[in-house]
């Protein structure tokens, strides 16, 4: 053991991305203590871009995990990969096999089937004329989705009662839809959930206003 040599886990983050978000939330409600190495997805057309930031995370986004001496990208993967590690620094995953699938399902919905379709490179693609009604075009989509899965499966939280990797993805989403003036109203329980969560202290350490990249405009 003695040349095993304990180093704080660096996130490579940005304040104001959701995928980023969900990893920050498992790391505080894990208590895993962190370092924030901030990428500015648009300073100078983007720091993900430069040479030594692919090879980090070769899909030049946020974020990625300097952890236990590896580094990981994809953020469902670096949530998983804490879960299996740590699973019993507070539980993000439940116990039952059909609960876990339904974590997995809201995680899914979200991660692959609504934030992808909003994320900042898509949107330059899009181009400015249209980006709006586009984003709100498919996180409507994919909360009305959300909303019905939720419907069956929601306790206080997500799926029951725990706070899970599904709630981590969801906060962020919630963010991102007021972002783009998504109207919410159809969707109350979303909403709930995210109330239910606005003050918890992991999720509001984790929030793009407390970060240490936040512009101290928006940060006040
Ligand atoms: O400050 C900015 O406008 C740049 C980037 C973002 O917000 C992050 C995203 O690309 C969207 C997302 O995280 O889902």
């Amino acid at each position: 053991m003695g040349d095993i040599v304990e180093t704080k886990p660096v996130l490579y983050s940005y304040w104001r991305s959701s995928c980023s978000w969900r990893v920050r939330i498992a790391l505080n409600l894990k208590e895993i203590p962190y370092d924030i190495k901030a990428v500015s997805l648009i300073k100078g057309g983007g720091e993900q871009h430069c040479n030594e930031y692919r090879e980090v995370n070769p899909m030049e986004q946020v974020p990625s995990l300097c952890i236990d001496g590896h580094t990981l990208v994809e953020s469902l993967n670096i949530m998983h990969y804490l879960e299996e590690t740590r699973p019993n620094q507070r539980p993000l995953m439940p116990q039952d096999c059909f609960k876990r699938a339904k974590v997995r399902e809201i995680c899914e919905v979200i991660s692959s089937g609504i934030q992808p379709l909003q994320n900042l490179i898509v949107l330059i693609y899009v181009g400015e004329e249209k980006k709006k009604e586009w984003a709100q075009h498919w996180i409507t989509r994919g909360f009305r989705a959300v909303e019905k899965l939720l419907s069956a499966c929601a306790g206080k939280y997500c799926v029951g009662d725990e706070i899970t990797l599904a709630d981590c993805c969801l906060v962020p989403q919630v963010f991102n839809a007021r972002r783009f003036h998504v109207d919410l109203r159809p969707f109350p329980i979303i909403l709930r959930i995210d109330r239910e969560l606005e003050n918890h202290p992991a999720f509001r350490a984790a929030h793009p206003s407390s970060q240490p990249d936040c512009p101290p405009e928006v940060a006040k």
